[in-house]
Order: C-alpha cells, then structure tokens, then sequence
C-alpha cells in the first residue's frame, strides 16, 4: 500500500511515500522543507502529569525509542535503565493500569530490553496489542511473506543496509550511511507497489510490514477496552510514526506530547528528551 504523497496532511502518518526527500536521516532532527504543514517543534512543556490526572482520567501511551531510551547507533546498542520495567509498573500502579507502551519493535525484541512487562504494551506498530497481564486485545499480526523477505534482505545484502529481522516485518536501517535513504526509498515504493505492503519510514530506517494496523489504531484498541474507555489519551512519541497515535489521541479528546526536535504535525506540547520524560512522568 502507498499511502497520500507527502504534503497532503489530512493522509500523512507512519505511511510513505511520494516525494523522495534527499535529506540525511530524514526524520531524526528535521523535517524537509517540503512538508509545509508541519510546525516547529517549540511547543511549550505540559502540564503537571499528576495535575493532568486529577482534573481528568488519563491514559498515557509511551513510544519506546527515542522517547523512553535515547536512540542509539543501532537496534540492539540502545541503553535501557535496569528498572525500567519496575518503574512503568510504579506508573501504572498510578494511572490506575491505564497505561501502554506502543512501540515499532516486536515485543519479543521490546522485553529483550527492557525485562518482562507487567503494563498494556502493543508492539510491531501496532498490530500485537496485549493488555498488562499479556492476553491479546484484538486480531493476531499479519506477517510478510517469505518472497518478499528474501527481496528485502538481498537488497539490504546488495546496498549496504542494515537489516533487521522482525516478527512481523522487516526494517532497513542506514544510520551508518544516511546517502542510502534514497535509493532505499525508491526500492520500498517499488516493492510496497509490487505486493501490496506497507511502508513506514522512521529514523535513518525504512520498515515493512503486512499489516494495516498502526499507532492510531492501537490507541483505538486501548481505549475501547473497560479499563481505558472514558480516559483522556495522551500519546507520547518522537517520530514520524507516533503522529499516528497523537492523531488518534487527538481524535478521542486527548492530545499529543512530541519529544526531541523533529516537528510535529499533530503535538500540543514538547519534551526535549528521552530524559525530559522520564522527569515529567517522574520514573
Ligand atoms: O516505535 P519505536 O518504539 O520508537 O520503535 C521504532 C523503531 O526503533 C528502532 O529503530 C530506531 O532506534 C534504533 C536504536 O536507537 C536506531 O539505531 C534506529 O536508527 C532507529 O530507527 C528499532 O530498531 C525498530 O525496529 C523500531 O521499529
């Protein structure tokens, strides 16, 4: 699936692509200048969490990369707090369980890192959703097909990507050289055309999945269940795929919190790190 050329805001989410941006690491610390919908990312702090909470019920959902860990040079070198898992755990305690962490990776590769989860957590973008004690909260992730694997790998083989092996997908990674992110670009329109798959850019990586499931439609999951319903969603994310889960936070009467420099289309407020997080929801 090809999702609205670049430029048009109303489609614009996780989904590439149409305008094949020259820029290195697109998305890490700037948007190219051709995307004039997008704001400035020098939005003001949010307010107090335990304020937020007592004025309202919130449900707080938590990108993992570059909001929760600061991004490292590759998938596996990330830097995770030994107690993080303990520490979300305090916070759900908080919120009253409503609490998610919606991340990229599978949530095998997720616990790898940070230890077993006892919170709401979807991984793979979206489409393997489990409630705290693990159960599936909605239809089981599609996969890539094998053909379509073996295309991605021998072309990561052929240009010099990294390649990273998901459950439920594939990504590209060029953080080493981010000249490759055109040719990488032109190579997943091409396939996504071909057989019908799903293409998200993040930073300096370009994945592939089957399924249609995104970050929106993860918090949607969330806030449909007996726990959730009610609250007022606030997504937290750093990059292009989390304005999927603002927009749908948005949507349901909550807002968006973007974190780091990257502008954000869909944010009401900014945290200027991974660190500026972990003090405004005291871990
Ligand atoms: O939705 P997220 O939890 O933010 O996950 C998005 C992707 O994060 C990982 O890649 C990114 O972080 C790496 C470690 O800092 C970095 O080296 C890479 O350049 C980034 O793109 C992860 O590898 C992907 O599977 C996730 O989808």
């Amino acid at each position: 699936m090809i999702a609205a050329p670049i430029g048009a805001p109303e489609a614009f989410g996780s989904q590439i692509l149409g305008v094949l941006a020259e820029l290195p690491c697109l998305t890490d610390a700037s948007i190219a200048l051709d995307r004039p919908f997008m704001v400035s990312n020098s939005l003001p702090p949010p307010p107090a969490l335990d304020t937020l909470n007592e004025e309202q019920s919130i449900a707080l959902f938590l990108d993992f990369d570059g909001t929760l860990v600061d991004i490292a040079d590759t998938p596996d070198s990330i830097e995770v707090p030994g107690d993080l898992s303990q520490r979300l755990g305090s916070l759900h305690e908080r919120l009253e369980g409503r609490l998610a962490v919606v991340s990229g990776r599978a949530l095998a590769d997720l616990e790898k890192h940070t230890g077993e989860l006892s919170v709401a957590r979807a991984g793979s973008h979206g489409s393997d959703c489990r409630d705290a004690g693990g159960a599936a909260i909605g239809a089981e992730p599609k996969d890539l097909a094998k053909d379509t694997r073996d295309s991605i790998a021998e072309f990561a083989e052929a240009h010099g990507f990294s390649l990273e092996v998901k459950t439920h997908g594939a990504a590209l990674h060029y953080r080493s050289d981010p000249t490759l992110e055109h040719k990488g670009l032109q190579f997943a329109q091409a396939l996504a055309e071909e057989r019908g798959i799903i293409v998200k850019q993040g930073k300096c990586v370009i994945e592939f999945v089957a399924d249609e499931a995104n970050k929106a439609s993860a918090v949607r999951a969330f806030m449909e269940t007996t726990l959730f319903a009610g609250s007022t969603p606030v997504f937290i994310g750093d990059d292009v795929t989390d304005e999927d889960g603002m927009r749908a936070a948005n949507e349901l009467g909550g807002f968006g919190i973007a974190v780091g420099d990257r502008p954000s289309e869909n944010a009401r407020y900014g945290l200027a790190s991974p660190a500026a997080v972990h003090h405004w929801l005291q871990l």
